[in-house]
């Protein structure tokens, strides 16, 4: 997959801001604090431990890869809202980006991966999407619709900054199995890669940098916009493995 290709490739869109100190006193740090047991059973769902030790179900799997590519399809329709709530070309640039990113590349890379686990690409176009996908999908796209970019960028938030956590925890658990031992190697290389994660560290910063100065009533808005959004990505992960 293609987040290991190199900083300059694929989440180089991603890197522009500049890198946090401490990342524990940060006013994103904050809003992860305020939810953090929906964070836990995101990052720590029983999905990811299936992952991390190679003993998830290659159909759970699979079920997730299909419904992983309307994901994507609607996410890359977010940085296009995103493009749209842009104030200034800096934040257009943004946008546009990370939109031709998914379009150009990672959509590629996500039907060549989906084939190598024996699902093509026109199965791919004629999916009915799942409940879930619908859920979040359309949350996620409803926060920016309503909201402004800041309000858009925290919907998206748990999928970016989640998945990097997220393999993260799983390099650290000593029941994990690296290497071609496990048939999840591949995925958690892609997100455990320097290049992923210096995409969301970027994204921490930005936030981070918007989030400052925040009235405690703008916060809680937005602490409710998180919590819901990762409790949409636990509910993904809970289609995966209902789905085998
Ligand atoms: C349900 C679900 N949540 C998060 C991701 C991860 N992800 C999707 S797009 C993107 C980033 C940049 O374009 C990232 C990190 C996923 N694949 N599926």
């Amino acid at each position: 997959m293609g987040y290991t290709r190199g900083r300059d490739s694929l989440f180089s869109v991603f890197q522009e801001a500049p890198v946090t100190s401490n990342p524990d006193s940060t006013p994103f740090a904050a809003l992860l604090a305020r939810c953090a047991p929906e964070w836990k059973a995101y990052c720590q769902h029983a999905f990811v431990r299936g992952l991390a030790d190679g003993t998830l179900p290659a159909e759970a799997f699979r079920h997730y890869l299909r419904q992983d590519y309307l994901f994507l399809v609607h996410f890359a329709r977010a940085w296009g809202l995103a493009v749209y709530k842009s104030r200034n070309l800096a934040e257009l640039r943004q946008g546009l980006d990370s939109l031709k990113a998914i379009v150009d590349l990672e959509m590629g890379l996500h039907v060549d991966y989906c084939a190598l686990w024996g699902i093509a690409e026109a199965e791919l176009e004629t999916l009915p999407e799942a409940r879930e996908t619908m859920a979040y999908t359309r949350y996620v796209l409803d926060a920016g619709h309503r909201g402004d970019l800041l309000d858009l960028h925290v919907a998206l938030a748990p999928c970016l900054v989640g998945y990097a956590d997220i393999a993260r925890w799983i390099e650290a658990q000593p029941f994990t199995v690296r290497g071609s031992a496990n048939p999840y190697e591949a995925w958690i290389a892609m997100y455990a890669s320097e290049a992923f994660q210096a995409a969301a560290q970027a994204e921490r910063d930005w936030l981070n940098a918007r989030l400052a100065g925040q009235t405690q009533e703008r916060l809680d808005g937005l602490a409710a916009t998180f919590r819901d959004a990762t409790r949409l990505e636990i509910d993904f992960w809970q289609m995966g493995l209902d789905g085998a």
